[in-house]
């Protein structure tokens, strides 16, 4: 609760205000039936017209000062409901933002974007609703209760029945509705995956004709959510005779005996239509409760589903675990030896596992990777190498075994520090909308015009950018895709060189370059960036022939470790990727 409180910082006032105005309203309502006595057994029987004009005068005040009240809470609460909704949604998106990738996996993207959208926006009708309904409507039961045993005790129990057993229905709505509310949730969540998966594949949709497969996905997983609504709907059609039927039945009581008690003298008719007036007043108010329970458990699932984001600590998750990882290396005898041999990081008896996975996509790997060093990878695909890029630079924490690292690259003992000391050109290419500027900017914000040039030139970027009209300033639209795939991958790799980093990672990173460019960019990397460590995972064996040691993976398994030559005299898998790539070239 008091997490929550934070979240209407800027509308607290408003918050207050809104139930305050409904209360106000609640209480000028339970005044009319009061009047109406006056009416009925005074003014009536004694034919004043005067009397009756100033009641009725009274009366119209009455409501309009209500509405008045009423309008302003109104506005006020959805003020409120907005505002904290705006607080939340803003918290929830930097929060995702900062997720880790565990926690990407586990609760999928797709996922994330509906809690991010659709949850809130429950949450925000839930609360508004409930602004206007928690002081309000207990007052007005409990109001209308107490007025009425001021007028007669007896008929008081009728009241609390009839209270007992709609509060009853109010329970079971919830009880019921809670589990189809989860479902509907998560089969929300199902078809914003399966669209925006269509949406980004739409391309490769059309080109293999797959049109009427993706229209069918979609039309199953739209049946299924209509399906769990239509059965959440169907119980709400249900709580409507149940409400009447309790309401209607308890009106007959109240008429039937209220009449005998007219009879027999001991009530007024005014008192009759005033008990039947508070039994009205009881009932419309149930009936909201009752109506906009759905609802406002809707709001209560969706908050559970934005808490179980706001309340993941991937930080301290991942941190004490990186913590534990890294222990011999804050041991003062191993960070000696560290030192000494001017190891960047080594692997020792590492396996892995991805959260979401079954079994194990690496075993036992381990390597030692000198400062300054070129360390390539290769192996066939699904073998493991993208995933031990993602272990180095600790997207992922080993399942067993560690990492040790350099004191000066896992600095501060922090993941930021040692992200810091880490550059990644993925074969992912990822351009942000802006210009080549502002893109090579985010790898150092400080780059001088000449730090960008070298960049661009050392990635083989140069001379396509200075063709550009507008230069360094030329548009990039999103994900880059104003540019073609190899002139995409150059700027992505002249920012990673931008970047004043200690490792350069290349995730097959090359794959779109022509050997040339390929050969001068390695020339390049090994002639301007000697004091770096270079990893690089590629297929083809001609990319790593200058590493000083090539891993060579297989199905998860460390097959080979060694220079080329090493390899190619000692190492099958790799000597048949060679000579497979030799054939291919001389053809
Ligand atoms: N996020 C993930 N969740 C579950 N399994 C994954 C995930 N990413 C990869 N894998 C599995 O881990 C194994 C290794 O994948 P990885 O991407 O490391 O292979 P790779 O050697 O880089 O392959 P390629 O050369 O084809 O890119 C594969 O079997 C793959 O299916």
């Amino acid at each position: 609760m008091k997490k929550l409180l934070k979240y209407f910082q800027g509308y607290r006032l408003m918050g207050i205000l809104a139930p305050l105005f409904k209360l106000i309203e609640a209480l000028m309502e339970l005044t009319v039936p009061l009047i109406i006595v006056q009416i009925v057994d005074n003014v009536i029987p004694a034919n004043d017209r005067s009397l009756l004009l100033y009641y009725v005068g009274l009366m119209f005040l009455v409501a309009l000062l209500s509405l008045g009240f009423s309008i302003a809470g109104q506005f006020f609460s959805a003020r409120a409901a907005i505002g904290f909704t705006k607080n939340l949604t803003e918290d929830l998106y930097k929060k995702t933002i900062g997720l880790s990738q565990a926690a990407f996996d586990k609760f999928t993207p797709s996922s994330l974007i509906s809690r991010i959208t659709g949850d809130t926006f429950q949450i925000q009708t839930g609360l508004n609703l409930f602004f206007r309904l928690f002081l309000r409507s207990p007052f007005i039961v409990f109001g209308s209760l107490f007025m009425a045993m001021q007028i007669d005790l007896r008929t008081t129990s009728y009241f609390v029945i009839m209270t007992v057993v709609l509060f009853a229905i109010s329970i079971g709505i919830i009880y019921i509705t809670t589990p189809y509310q989860q479902q509907i949730r998560v089969k929300f969540d199902a078809l914003v995956t399966s669209t925006r998966e269509q949406m980004q594949g739409f391309r490769v949709i059309r080109a293999f004709r797959q049109e009427d497969r993706e229209k069918e996905e979609f039309k199953v997983l739209n049946k299924d959510l209509t399906k769990k609504q239509q059965q959440t709907g169907y119980i709400s059609i249900l709580t409507n005779p149940l409400t009447f039927v309790t309401i209607n039945a308890t009106l007959i009581l109240l008429i039937w005996d209220g009449a005998s008690f007219v009879n027999e003298g001991t009530l007024t008719q005014g008192q009759i239509v005033a008990l039947v007036n508070y039994l009205l007043a009881i009932l419309v108010e149930l009936t909201k409760i009752v109506m906009q329970t759905v609802r406002l458990n809707r709001g209560w699932v969706s908050a559970r589903r934005v808490a179980k984001v706001m309340d993941y600590d991937s930080e301290s998750d991942e941190f004490k675990s990186l913590e534990a990882n890294i222990q011999p290396s804050n041991d003062l005898k191993s960070t000696d030896t560290q030192e000494e041999k001017d190891t960047a990081f080594s692997f020792n008896h590492v396996d892995f596992q991805y959260p979401t996975a079954e079994k194990d996509v690496l075993y036992d790997i381990n390597f030692e990777v000198t400062k300054g060093s070129f360390f390539g990878i290769i192996g066939g695909t699904g073998a493991g190498k993208s995933t031990i890029l993602h272990l180095i630079s600790n997207i992922y924490l080993p399942t067993s075994g560690e990492i040790l690292y350099h004191p000066s690259i896992y600095k501060g003992a922090s993941r930021k520090g040692l992200r810091d000391e880490i550059s990644v050109v993925s074969g992912k290419v990822a351009l942000f909308k802006g210009t080549i500027r502002s893109n090579l900017l985010v790898a150092k914000a400080d780059a001088t015009e000449d730090e960008m040039w070298k960049a661009l030139e050392d990635a083989q970027a140069k001379s396509f950018v200075e063709n550009l009209s507008e230069g360094l300033d030329a548009p990039v639209s999103a994900f880059g895709r104003n540019f073609s795939g190899g002139q995409r991958q150059r700027l992505t790799i002249a920012r990673a060189l931008l970047k004043p980093s200690q490792i350069l990672i290349f995730d097959d990173a090359t794959s779109a370059l022509d050997y040339l460019t390929e050969a001068n960019l390695l020339n390049t990397l090994t002639e301007n960036y000697r004091e770096r460590t270079l990893i690089m995972v590629s297929q083809r064996t001609r990319s790593l022939e200058n590493a000083d040691q090539i891993l060579v993976m297989d199905a998860g398994n460390q097959i080979g470790l060694g220079t080329h030559e090493k390899l190619l005299e000692t190492n099958q898998l790799y000597r048949e990727i060679y000579e497979s790539q030799l054939v291919a070239e001389v053809e």
